[in-house]
This record gives structure tokens, C-alpha cells and sequence, in this order.
């Protein structure tokens, strides 16, 4: 199994670094899946990652860094340009893409090449700059020209407020083409990961690193290896040899045996989650957050971290008043969606990896209230028994789910103000980039916002 991350732009390839570091650090064995056995036992192992930027600074720093610890990217792996994409979504789709295809291509050739079961990409961008945005965007189209069958995960970076001035026009132009290439959109907030960094592991001033550190950790959280609970009623003869019978407690506080299965980490990932074509927008939480200065290493019971996950799902009322009134939508709607508690989710992926994971008792996640009607079987659980590096117990949430949207209320809000005085337009239109382009790519993520609306 292999799958490749096509990491893109300074947070794409940072990002990309942090959670390289933690699918190494954080597990008892090397994981196949993410990195390449070396041919000599004195080499080390390589990365299955393609790197590019628009210049060479960053990613000479990704690498060099790599190289100084127990794993490295593959020599040839990265590409880098001269110029820079100074945050324009257009230069950077229309000019520097285009230009860079060839040659990034061929890099992404050779690594799945070398994958003797290749499963899928993984692609790493931050949504406000030029070149991850722009050409993050062209590139996952080409991507998926030449892999058409190919489940492709798209991790992106979301800017907290005020970080690039263009930076909603950027978020927009990118969340339109990615909507239509990608299977599954992660969207990780700066601001949330901030928020964590400052108030829960006490770090007055994080930087980057630190940042990438907690969404790296909850990212390789559900990629690391898992297996897979089907319900009861699902579990039928044991057919082949990835199969075994291992015991979950149900609602009724019952064990009873259900099929397990290994989990893929994309192909289960995005088939679980991401059943409905409209709805490929997910959101990640995971607890615990220790400070690393701590020497402790247990944490809480499995039911209070369910407890702190689930309080996530409950819905802000102002950010859902924001979100609906960037799509005008009708008064009765509103106060129908905030009489609501709790969040609509079209699935949810449980991952659960510590002491007695498989037999942890989630029943509070199986509530009727969190699903639409048609979603069928939406609560998918993986759990390993292995800790997850010095977490005894470590529980993390995908979420398909309607709050990962509210940022993206605030995006169109703020673009269509800027657009209404066509702020910074003739950038764009300097690279072809027309008015239609951004009325269209504003009417696309409209549209995928009133789907989750209407959960
Ligand atoms: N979480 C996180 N965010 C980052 C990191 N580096 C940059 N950002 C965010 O990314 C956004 C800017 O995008 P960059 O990735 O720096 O830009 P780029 O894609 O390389 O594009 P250009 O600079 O225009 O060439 C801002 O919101 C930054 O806060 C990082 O390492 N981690």
C-alpha cells in the first residue's frame, strides 16, 4: 500500500514535514503506507511525498530538516521555481502551474511507481497564499486527469483573520475547483489551532511549528494503522484473511462480536465520510492535547474525551447567523437551524488508539439528532490498541459535518464585500482571471454552503 502527499507552497510543504514527523514518531513501526523501506540498511527511510513551490527557500528547509532526524524525503522529490506567487490564486493557476506541470509530474510518476499497491494522494495546502492555493488547485486538476480513479485527500490550510489581505478571494477561487477534484476536504483553522496552542498547552507565542505539530498529530491519528468495526448486523462469515472477530460493546452495554477489518487509510477514510457527492467538507477535533512538558502520560477515560468531542458538534449560534445571512437565507430557515443543538453531521469517523480502544463504549455519537435521515450507517469506528506515542488513550473525530462550513460563510461574506468594489481585481485579471471566473467560483461554494444548510 502507498500514498502519496503532494505537499505545495510554504504551508503545504510545512505542514507536510510536521506530519511526516508525526506518522514516523508517533507508532512502534515504519507504516508502508506513508514511507519507502531504504535499499541499504545504512540509508534512511524516504518519504512518499512530492514537494513543490514557487521558491526554493522553504523547501531547501523541509529537507534539510528531514534529513537531520531518522527519516528523509527521496532526492529527487521536490520541485522549486524562482519567482514566487505573491499571494495571487491567478498567477499561480494560470502562469506558474501550468509552467511546473511537466517536470512535477514526472516526480509524481516515479513515486507511485515505487508504491507496489498505490492507494491514493494526499495534498497539502494553505488556501490563502498564492502558490498552495493557485497552484495546489491546478495541480490537483491535472492530478486528477492522469489518476481519474485515484482517491485524493485535500488538507487545507484555513487563514485566521487578517493573514493575507486577498486571502478570502484565494480561500474562494481554491474551495470552487477543489470542491469538484477532490473526495474529501480537510479544513484545518489556524485560528483553532492557535487557540489550542495558547490555551491548552500554554504556549504564550506559537509559531508554525507549533501549530503544525497539534493538527500533524490529529492528522496522523486517523491515518496511522487502525482496524475497522463494521455494526453487528453487518458482520457476516469471515471472508478473507484481513478479517478477524474481536469484540465491541453496543449501546446496550453488551459485547458482541463484529467484523474487523484493517482500515485503508483513504480509500475507508473518504468512502465512510464522504458518501453524497454535495457533501465532501470535513473537520477534525481530537483530544487529549498534553503540553509536552508534562511527564504524564495518562489521560481520562475514554467516555470524558467522548464527552469533549461531542461538545463540539453543538452549534454557535453566531456563527450560524453569519453563515446563513452571507446566503440570505429565509428567517423561518434560520431560527429552524438554530432551534437545533447539535450540528448535522453526514458521517462521523471515530478513531480511537490506546488501552482497550475496540471496547470503548460510543453509543453517545450513535444519536439519531446527528443525522440526516438518509445517511445510512454514518458512524464508523476504527481503533488500534497501540498508544499513540505518549498518549495512553488518544480519541480523534472526522467529521462530515455542517460546522465545517461556517468559516466558509465568512470567506463568501467577505469576498463578495470586496468584490462589490472590485478591490484588487485587476491582479487577478492581469493573469486572465475574469470577473465571470470569481461570480462563478462565488456561486459554486454558495451552493455547496445552502447543501449543508439544508441538512
Ligand atoms: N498552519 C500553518 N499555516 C501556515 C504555514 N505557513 C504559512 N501558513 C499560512 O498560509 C497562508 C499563506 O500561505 P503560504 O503557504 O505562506 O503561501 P504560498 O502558498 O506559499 O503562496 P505565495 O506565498 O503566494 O507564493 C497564511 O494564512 C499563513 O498563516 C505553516 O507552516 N503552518
Amino acid at each position: 500500500m502507498g500514498v502519496v502527499v503532494v505537499q505545495v507552497g510554504q504551508g503545504g510543504n510545512q505542514f507536510g514535514l510536521s506530519l511526516f514527523e508525526a506518522l514516523f514518531s508517533l507508532t512502534t513501526s515504519l507504516v508502508p503506507d506513508f514511507f519507502r523501506e531504504p535499499r541499504r540498511s545504512a540509508d534512511l527511510p524516504r518519504a512518499r511525498a512530492v514537494l513543490v513551490d514557487t521558491e526554493p527557500k522553504v523547501v531547501a528547509g523541509v529537507k534539510r530538516r528531514s534529513a537531520a532526524g531518522f527519516w528523509t524525503y527521496g532526492l529527487h522529490s521536490s520541485f522549486t521555481q524562482e519567482s514566487g506567487s505573491g499571494n495571487n490564486w491567478a498567477k499561480g493557476f494560470c502562469k506558474l502551474g501550468p509552467s511546473c506541470q511537466d517536470s512535477v509530474m514526472d516526480i509524481v510518476r516515479r513515486e507511485v511507481e515505487m508504491c507496489d499497491i498505490f492507494s491514493g494522494f494526499i495534498t497539502s495546502q494553505s488556501l490563502a497564499g498564492g502558490t498552495g492555493a493557485g497552484v495546489g488547485s491546478y495541480l490537483l486538476e491535472v492530478l486528477k486527469d492522469e489518476y481519474p480513479s485515484c482517491h485524493i485527500l485535500s488538507h487545507c490550510i484555513w487563514p485566521a483573520e487578517g493573514e493575507v489581505i486577498v486571502q478570502y478571494y484565494n480561500v474562494l477561487l481554491s474551495l470552487a475547483h477543489l470542491q469538484d477534484l477532490s473526495d474529501g476536504l480537510l479544513l484545518m483553522k489556524n485560528e483553532a489551532l492557535m487557540s489550542t496552542c495558547k490555551k491548552v498547552l500554554g504556549i504564550q507565542r506559537p509559531s508554525f511549528d507549533d501549530m503544525n505539530e497539534v493538527g500533524a498529530r490529529a492528522l496522523a491519528s486517523v491515518l496511522l494503522p487502525a482496524y475497522h468495526h463494521s455494526r453487528p448486523t453487518l458482520a457476516g462469515p469471515m471472508q478473507n484473511s484481513r478479517k478477524a472477530v474481536c469484540k465491541i460493546k453496543s449501546t446496550d452495554s453488551q459485547l458482541q462480536p463484529v467484523s474487523c477489518t484493517r482500515f485503508r487509510p483513504l480509500s475507508d477514510l473518504l468512502t465512510g465520510l464522504c458518501v453524497h457527492p454535495k457533501y465532501r467538507m470535513l473537520g477534525l477535533r481530537a483530544t487529549p492535547q498534553i503540553p509536552t512538558s508534562f511527564d504524564s502520560v495518562l489521560s481520562d477515560s475514554w467516555k470524558s474525551h467522548f464527552k469533549q468531542l461531542k461538545q463540539t458538534l453543538y452549534i454557535e449560534p453566531s456563527k450560524t447567523i453569519e453563515s446563513e445571512s452571507s446566503l440570505r437565507t429565509s428567517r423561518s430557515k434560520l431560527e429552524h437551524n438554530l432551534q437545533r443543538k447539535v450540528d448535522r453531521c453526514v458521517a462521523n469517523l471515530l478513531v480511537l488508539r490506546g488501552k482497550d480502544a475496540s471496547e470503548a463504549d460510543i453509543s453517545l455519537f450513535d444519536d439519531k439528532a446527528l443525522y440526516p435521515s438518509w445517511s445510512k450507517d454514518p458512524l464508523k469506528l476504527a481503533s488500534s490498541s497501540i498508544p499513540l506515542g505518549r498518549y495512553d488513550k488518544f480519541a480523534s473525530l472526522l467529521s462530515n459535518c455542517h460546522s465545517a462550513i461556517a468559516p466558509a460563510g465568512h470567506a463568501l461574506s467577505r469576498a463578495q464585500t470586496m468584490y462589490a468594489s472590485k478591490a484588487y481585481i485587476h491582479h487577478y485579471a492581469k493573469y486572465g482571471l475574469s470577473l465571470d471566473d470569481f461570480g462563478t467560483s462565488f456561486a459554486a461554494v454558495q451552493d455547496v454552503l445552502s447543501d449543508y444548510m439544508d441538512l
